[in-house]
């Protein structure tokens, strides 16, 4: 099969963890026999400098163009003083909007083997298995007015009936291919968005009695995220609430540098990236975890290219790499010998092109 994507590096590690994506996606076509086309655009910090703009006019046309999008990540502190339009988040948020990506898929799952990785206690981290559903294009990040004065500051948080019905519909029929349970995070003590947000919910479950469900205020499920993570299935929040709770659920396979994410829309388009940011603090030394940008071509052969088996052996060497005793340096795994970023995406491709495609694999982020 022949696809093209659209891959956006960004900024800080963004380029280091999306070249071994790209490695492994054009493994990926060796061993299936299929021809994945590459085709860079600029976005964040990078497209500011050489563009005046973080978001240019030919990367959307480019983006336009392909099957799907591989991105890494924006930002850094060179551009943290800039006006609010000449950020490298601002190209992050347009073209989530631009293209209606308005679902946000965050899988976290124990790593078999790596469970000790985790500051966690072992028995609370060996079942975890959660999705986190994550509205993408409304909430605080996008609502009007937004401005800031000598005096004061102002956000809004709006969100529509449309909006709300969507991304809830999403994570009930997710929960019908998993194990059944939604758990829907909101504020609905305070909040009339959150209000409307529960409403809705429980208008949705009438159409889905065989899923269970359950509603958890945001301050609470922030702490039952770590006393209780494996009781969680698919977790449906919005915006902010799902931005916050994904880092912090990071926290349960034991680094941020291993979530992978998929930002889809209804007909199966998607841009997929890392939940990680640009990690100026690590950035150009080759010792990122690559992990999160590999297991997000994962998600991008299995969402937008229906590509199944190919995206659990992508899962699947990961996982050989981690149980063959290697890792990279934000992974605290006793024993493990520590890899740079290049040297763990090549023993990724190792295992790929050794693996034998066979039931055993499992089948990559239901
Ligand atoms: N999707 C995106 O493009 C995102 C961009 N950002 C931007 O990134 C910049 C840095 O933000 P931070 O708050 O520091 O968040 P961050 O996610 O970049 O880093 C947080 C911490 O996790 C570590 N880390 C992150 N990814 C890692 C990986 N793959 N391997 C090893 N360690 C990893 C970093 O070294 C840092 O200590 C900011 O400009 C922010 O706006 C932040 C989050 C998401
Ligand atoms: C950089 C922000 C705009 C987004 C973010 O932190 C995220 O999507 O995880
Ligand atoms: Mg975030």
């Amino acid at each position: 099969m022949e696809k093209t994507v659209a891959v956006l590096q960004g900024d800080g590690i963004g380029k280091e963890v999306t070249k071994s994506a790209v490695k492994v996606l054009q493994a990926v076509g060796r061993r299936f026999d299929h021809s994945f086309q590459v085709k860079k655009g600029m976005i964040g910090g990078e497209a500011i400098d050489n563009a005046g703009d973080p978001l240019p006019k030919e990367t959307v046309e480019l983006c336009e163009k392909s099957d799907a999008i591989l991105l890494g990540a924006v930002g850094g502190p060179r551009w943290d003083q800039n006006p609010s339009h000449l950020r490298p988040e601002k190209g992050l948020l347009a073209i989530r909007k631009h293209f209606g990506l308005f679902a946000n898929l965050r899988p976290v799952k124990a790593v078999p083997g790596m469970v000790d990785a985790s500051p966690l206690k072992e028995h609370l981290v060996e079942q975890v298995d959660m999705m986190i559903v994550r509205e993408l294009t409304g909430g605080l990040y996008f609502g009007e007015p937004k401005r800031k004065s000598a005096n004061g500051a102002v956000d809004t948080l709006t969100y529509s009936r449309a909006e709300i019905e969507r991304i809830v519909e999403k994570a009930f029929e997710l929960a019908r291919v998993r194990k059944g349970k939604v758990t829907s995070v909101d504020k609905a003590n305070v909040l009339e968005s959150s209000k409307l947000w529960r409403e809705i919910v429980e208008e949705k479950k009438e159409y889905y009695p065989d899923i269970e469900l359950e509603h958890i205020l945001v301050d609470a499920a922030a702490m039952k995220m770590i006393t209780q993570p494996s009781s969680f299935d698919v977790v449906v929040t919005e915006n902010l609430f799902g931005d916050i709770l994904s880092d912090e659920a990071s926290v349960i396979t034991g680094s941020l540098g291993m979530l992978p994410s998929a930002s889809i829309r209804s007909d199966g388009f998607g841009l997929y990236e890392p939940v990680h940011g640009s990690a100026p603090d690590i950035s150009g030394m080759n010792i990122a975890n690559p992990a999160a940008a590999i297991l997000s071509v994962a998600m991008m052969l299995k969402y937008s290219f229906n590509m199944s088996t190919e995206a659990a052996a992508v899962e699947q060497a990961v996982y050989s790499v981690y149980k063959d005793g290697y890792c990279t340096t934000d992974v605290q795994k006793v024993g493990h010998r520590v890899l740079s970023t290049t040297a763990f995406t090549d023993k990724v491709i190792e295992e790929l092109e050794r693996e034998l495609v066979s039931d055993h694999i499992m089948s990559a982020y239901v």
